[in-house]
């Protein structure tokens, strides 16, 4: 391919189909930063044998992001999601309006009155996870010792440590593998119900979706499910956990879930394929969560101020609730979880660290992109239009020490969200945006903003928490750039013990 007049510098690389795909795969950010260098705010590149067209100055991404008429989300997203998942043809014209409104369900099950409901569903679920986990360490003090086993070739001083009293001992576990599993069954809960064997599918599902998900980026790419066997199976066995058959056996399924199993069964897909859409939901609802928790509590434990400052908003909250109740059961209403503006500006700044999510967009036909400079680009139909935020997010004159973690980054003055940040002397729309924007912005941002802040309040309100590794900080794991939440390279070791709360 040549490049036309009109059209942006082409970054083709010097092997055909291949491109400049491994330049790309093995550092995005710093390929990116480069060529925006070289040629400037908008640029195409040659990767796996498809053109991708970045546009870069962030001025310019409402531009891009309203193009609905000339740029289509929904044909590349359906496509990568019909591969990897292996549901119905959702771009299939016989499809087309019945996948509309299980589409509008989103919006109408994860935002607006429903997130009351699923914050409440949450924050039960949350609680019963941490609460059935401290009965198991009292009926079976084998769960504490493996724990201790483990925790003392590492450190120890756990041993030494302990206090009288099973639930008040010190425990080490990996913080990823602590975030993974509450957050996991939690989530999950609150998305699917809860079985009659209780928690029995929830714990088989993690396993088989971790498998799953460490395989997502190759599947992606575009390698066959069929060729890693492995994953294929952990693929099948979420599906038939999620059959409608199992499905209906369990109780406080959330409104998202029950809704899409009506629409599904009107379209009378396969019990299978009905099956892989709840797979395909499932990801979506943790594969971010995971990792984006995950970073929020390890850059809280591991800033003293960041700690103090959330620690002292959950008691102001917390202390005009009776924790009277024996199980010292916390309840946050909406209008609580959005008051806690430290907790929002923690996950904020932990999103911004480590999400690197790509918005992908394809020319329906040829058309001519104006830019905020009034530069023109002319997009070739079929070619993809590609926006980074990640290059916004480490952007040195938006944030000033872009790679430092500074908890109260997303704050004003007055303790509120701060939203004013600046480019060139210009104010920016688009300043952070882990979750997307525009048509396929994240339906479940509001959700997902919520049980983060619902983690950190159960845990830090009932564990005293520690990092026990002061070695290298764990990096976001790039293999995973353009996929969303990145999680860390490894996991890190964490103390953790019940506090007591007079
Ligand atoms: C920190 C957590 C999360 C992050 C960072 C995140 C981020 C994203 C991003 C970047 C997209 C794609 C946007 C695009 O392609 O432009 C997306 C889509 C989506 N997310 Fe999230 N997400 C999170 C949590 C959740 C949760 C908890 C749910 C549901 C309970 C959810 C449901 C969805 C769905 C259904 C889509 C597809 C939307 C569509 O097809 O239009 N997400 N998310």
């Amino acid at each position: 391919r040549r490049r036309r007049p009109g059209e942006p510098p082409l970054v083709s690389g010097w092997i055909p189909i291949i491109g400049v795909t491994l330049d790309y795969a093995t550092k995005p950010l710093g390929f990116l930063r480069e060529a925006q260098r070289k040629y400037g705010d908008v640029f195409t590149c040659a990767i796996a044998g498809k053109y991708f067209t970045f546009v870069t100055d962030p001025f310019s991404f409402p531009t891009v992001v309203r193009q609905s008429r000339n740029l289509d989300f929904k044909k590349f997203s359906l496509g990568v999601s019909r591969r990897v998942f292996g549901h119905a043809n959702f771009n299939d014209p016989q499809f087309s309006e019945s996948y509309r409104e299980v589409h509008s369900l989103f919006r109408q099950t994860l935002q607006g009155p429903s997130l009351q409901e699923l914050g409440e569903s949450m924050m039960s679920n949350l609680q019963t996870v941490l609460d059935r986990e401290n009965e198991s360490m009292l009926c079976n003090p084998q769960t504490v010792l493996d724990r201790e086993n483990e925790s003392m070739l590492c450190n120890p001083q756990t041993a030494l440590g302990r206090e009288n009293g099973s639930e008040h001992r010190w425990l080490e576990e990996g913080l990823q593998s602590f975030t993974n599993r509450i957050m996991f069954e939690a989530g999950f809960l609150t998305l699917f119900g809860r079985d009659p064997g209780f928690l029995k599918a929830s714990r088989t599902c993690m396993r088989e979706f971790l498998a799953f998900d460490h395989a997502f980026p190759f599947l992606a790419a575009g390698v066959p499910i069929g060729l890693i066997p492995r994953v294929w199976r952990a693929r099948e066995a979420l599906a038939e956990e999620l059959m409608h058959e199992e499905l209906h056996q369990r109780e406080c399924i959330s409104d998202l879930i029950r809704r899409r199993m009506e629409a599904f069964d009107h379209m009378h897909l396969d019990e299978t394929g009905k099956a892989r859409t709840h797979v395909c939901m499932l990801w979506a609802s943790q594969a971010n969560t995971l990792p984006a928790a995950f970073w929020s509590l390890y850059y809280t434990l591991r800033s003293a101020d960041a700690l103090t400052a959330a620690r002292t908003e959950i008691n102001s909250v917390l202390s005009g609730q009776a924790l009277n109740n024996q199980d010292q059961r916390i309840e946050l209403s909406r209008e609580q979880l959005d008051s806690m503006t430290v907790l929002e500006s923690i996950i904020e700044e932990a999103l911004r660290l480590s999400s690197a999510s790509m918005m992908i967009r394809v020319a329906n036909e040829d058309f001519t992109l104006t830019l905020d400079s009034g530069q023109t680009a002319d997009i070739r139909r079929g070619d993809h239009v590609a926006l980074y935020p990640q290059l916004i997010h480490l952007d040195p004159e938006i944030y000033p020490d872009p790679t430092e973690f500074r908890f109260d980054r997303f704050l004003d003055e007055n303790g509120q969200r701060k939203t004013h940040f600046f480019r060139n002397g210009r104010r920016l729309k688009h300043f952070l945006i882990p979750f997307g924007s525009g048509v396929s912005e994240c339906p479940g941002r509001f959700f997902a903003l919520h049980e983060i802040k619902q983690f950190l309040v159960v845990t830090l309100w009932r564990y005293d928490l520690h990092l026990c590794d002061a070695g290298v900080p764990p990096d976001p794991d790039a293999r995973r750039a353009g996929l969303g939440v990145l999680p860390p390279t490894w996991d890190v070791p964490l103390r953790y013990r019940r506090r007591t709360h007079t």
